[in-house]
C-alpha cells in the first residue's frame, strides 16, 4: 500500500550516503503522501549500508507508526510538524 513512498525514501536516503552528504547513521530524507496523510522515513540507528527499502517506516502526522517493525528516525516528530504545517511539501 505504501511501497511507492517507501522506495522513494529508500532511494533518496541512499543517495545521501552515495553523494557523501552524510556519515554513520546521520541525516534523513522522508517522503510525504498528502492524500493518505502519511510519510515514509528511515528507521533510527540503522547504518546506510544495511538499510533496505522494506525497513522504511510509515508514520502518520502524529508521528505514530502505521507500517513497519523498526523504530522510526529520531527526526520523525520534526518531519511530522513540518508536513502538518506545510502539507504541500512532498519530501524533506
Ligand atoms: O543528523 C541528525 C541530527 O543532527 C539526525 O538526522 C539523526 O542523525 C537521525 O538519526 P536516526 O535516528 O535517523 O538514526
Amino acid at each position: 500500500m505504501y511501497n511507492n513512498i517507501k522506495e522513494e525514501a529508500y532511494e533518496a536516503n541512499m543517495n545521501l550516503t552515495k553523494l557523501g552528504l552524510v556519515k554513520f547513521t546521520f541525516g534523513n530524507v522522508s517522503v510525504f503522501d498528502q492524500q493518505k496523510g502519511v510519510f515514509a522515513i528511515k528507521p533510527s540507528g540503522v547504518p546506510y549500508e544495511l538499510l533496505k527499502a522494506d525497513d522504511i517506516v510509515i508514520v502518520d502526522l502524529d508521528a505514530q507508526v502505521v507500517e513497519g517493525t523498526l523504530r522510526p528516525s529520531s527526526d520523525t516528530k520534526t518531519h511530522a510538524v513540518l508536513y502538518k504545517e506545510w502539507p504541500e511539501l512532498g519530501a524533506l
